[in-house]
């Protein structure tokens, strides 16, 4: 155009000097849904109590008295349902379907709450699985949520590539166990944030040590923590040292961690408070 200001944000035309921007690439959610700040819950891997934060972090944020609502994108390993406790197939109407409400009042929406059998295995390839989770963004009606909680499927493949550019993700806290920590993984999901330009609110260290119950001396059992190395090398903050406690373990299996009352995430609670 001859009279290009080079400023995209006031030209609808599609000429070729157009750069394309993050917001071009966003999705808008159900035009029903009311959602306010989104928070990605990432681990480099398998098995690190990914899920567990996002449950800790989501039921605490209700107990402060806001709305929650958790996206379960681990399509092919979902656990949110079973550590809430909630069972059986979401209400869907023709304008689209609502997420389950947990016992303490948390918005769900995971693939296990719209199959038959929950025990049969999603055996989907990559761009399908990233499709479904782009769905429970558009196709469900999330009412009014403060906080949405995406617990990501582990690793830094489709999904979480998917949901960093097309929802509007306000920041991603990362967790790892001590193992992960003194290898390259975590390093890979921050610097996966770093180019997609997610922010990193911080880093939540699982199984960081046991607590004797006897004399309550904490031992950690994988060696000295490098949680705060990493921190300060990647200038981030360590929100949680989470123990590996049996009554954690007890509340996921009993579909009950709405009922645990410990003070592990307090200080992500408040980071979360001040976005
Ligand atoms: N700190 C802990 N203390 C005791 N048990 C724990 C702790 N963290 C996790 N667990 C147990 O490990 C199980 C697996 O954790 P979780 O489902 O959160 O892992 P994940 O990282 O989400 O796994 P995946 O990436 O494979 O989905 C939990 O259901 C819980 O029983």
């Amino acid at each position: 155009m001859s009279e290009c200001s080079h400023d995209c944000s006031t030209c609808s035309a599609n000429c070729s000097s157009r750069e394309q921007t993050k917001e071009d690439f966003l999705v808008k959610p159900h035009k029903k849904s009311n959602i306010k700040k989104v928070i990605g819950v990432v681990s480099g891997k398998g098995g690190v109590g990914k899920s567990l934060v996002t449950s800790l972090l989501a039921s605490n944020m209700k107990k402060e008295g806001y709305n929650v609502g958790i996206l379960d994108a681990d399509i092919t390993g979902p656990s949110i349902p079973k550590i809430f406790g909630v069972s059986g197939n979401v209400y869907a109407t023709k304008e689209g379907a609502y997420p389950k409400s947990s016992k303490g009042g948390v918005d769900i929406m995971s693939i296990n709450l719209l199959l038959d059998d929950d025990t049969k295995p999603v055996v989907w390839r990559g761009p399908v699985i990233a499709g479904a989770v782009g769905q429970f963004w558009t196709d469900i009606i999330w009412e009014d949520i403060d906080y949405m909680f995406v617990d990501m499927p582990p690793g830094t493949g489709d999904v979480p590539l998917t949901v960093f550019q097309t929802l509007p993700v306000d920041g991603i806290v990362i967790v790892a166990s001590p193992q992960e920590l003194v290898s390259m993984i975590v390093e890979k999901a921050v610097h996966m944030a770093n180019m997609m330009n997610v922010k990193v609110l911080g880093l939540v260290e699982n199984m960081s040590y046991i607590e004797c119950p006897d004399c309550g001396k904490k031992i950690n059992v994988f060696g000295e923590s490098h949680v705060d190395e990493i921190a300060e090398k990647y200038n981030l903050d360590v929100l949680a040292n989470i123990p590996i406690d049996p009554e954690i373990a007890e509340k996921c299996d009993k579909g009950e961690i709405e009922d645990l009352n410990k003070n592990y995430v307090d200080k992500a609670i408040e980071k979360l408070k001040e976005l």
